[in-house]
């Protein structure tokens, strides 16, 4: 028996990579019976029925499922935002952290634009999130600065980029890997690919190993409603406070004796990333959609 990825679903045939090879599957008729559970990135049996032709045989067990896109078996997010232009916000990076953490998904964040920063401005913001355990990741798509850098981290690996629109998303993996040919540029000139329909997304295969998700993760227009007591363990800095907060219930808002309030008071926790995580917590309490 082969194994191999599921790379795209198409009508009812599914192309699975193995090596540089790219075959085209049916399913078993048991399998078919639940084809619901099969996904791009679901790891296979198959066995060939032809030359580049196969048939699927079994799904192996799934580490992990997102939900928007739908794929199973996602290693990590890089999350993406340039430095400037458009410029970044803290604010902004906070909420795609919240949504990256609420998928259990390992997190990058990754600055681009490099060569149009003035490096100290950044400096102490990436600090901020450095000292909260992100790994961060400073590149330029333009002059492919630390691109090699980017290549080494998604090697083996099958990871999704999201962030803002102009973040430069297409443009980093176009840098990674000149071959993927991905649409960049203005949002309007984009639309042609589907970016505002729903569309099934589709793994690249990377030269060397590992995969990219070809659209764009989940946006922070996507976000899903977050059940208020969950927002605070989207914030690990939260979390490595709220044992102390005297009521196991504590939102961390207006409880007394709230061992997260204290710790914001101490300058322990960022200001800015408390401040981040009441806006959030006051938008879910309000129902408010798409934040
Ligand atoms: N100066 C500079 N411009 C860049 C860099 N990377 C991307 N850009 C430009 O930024 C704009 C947006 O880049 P895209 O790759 O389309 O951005 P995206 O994140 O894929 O955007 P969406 O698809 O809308 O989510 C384009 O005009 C790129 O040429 C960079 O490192 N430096
Ligand atoms: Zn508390």
């Amino acid at each position: 028996m082969l194994n191999g990825v599921v790379v795209k679903a198409y009508n009812s045939y599914y192309y699975i990579q193995t090596g540089d090879k790219l075959i085209s599957c049916s399913l078993r008729g048991r399998i078919k019976k639940e084809r619901f559970s099969l996904l791009v990135g679901d790891e296979v049996t198959y066995s060939l029925v032809g030359p580049e032709k196969g048939v699927i045989e079994e799904i192996l067990p799934r580490r992990n499922m997102l939900k928007r896109p739908m794929l199973a078996n996602v290693d990590q997010v890089i999350l993406t935002f340039a430095a400037v232009n458009p410029d970044i916000n803290p604010s902004l990076i906070d909420r795609f952290l919240v949504i990256a953490e609420h998928s259990q998904l390992d997190i990058i964040i990754c600055i681009n634009k490099l060569d149009l920063a003035d490096g100290d401005t950044i400096t102490e913001l990436l600090d901020r999130y450095r000292s909260i355990g992100y790994p961060i990741l400073t590149v330029s798509a333009k002059t492919g600065q630390n691109i090699n850098a980017l290549r080494a981290l998604l090697f083996d690996k099958i990871s999704v980029l999201a962030g803002p629109s102009g973040a430069g998303k297409s443009t980093i993996l176009n840098a990674v890997q000149p071959g993927l040919e991905l649409v960049t540029g203005e949002v309007s000139s984009k639309i042609g690919r589907g970016k505002h329909t729903t569309r099934f997304a589709e793994l690249l295969p990377l030269a060397g190993g590992g995969f990219v998700v070809d659209t764009p993760g989940f946006s922070y227009t996507e976000f899903q409603e977050l059940p208020s007591p969950e927002l605070a363990f989207c914030f690990p800095e939260i979390v490595q406070y709220a044992s102390g907060c005297k009521f196991t219930t504590c939102l961390h808002f207006k409880e007394p004796q709230c061992a997260v309030k204290q710790a914001v008071d101490d300058g322990k926790i960022h200001t800015d990333r408390y401040q981040s995580y009441i806006e959030i917590l006051t938008e879910i309490n309000e129902n408010k959609k798409g934040f």
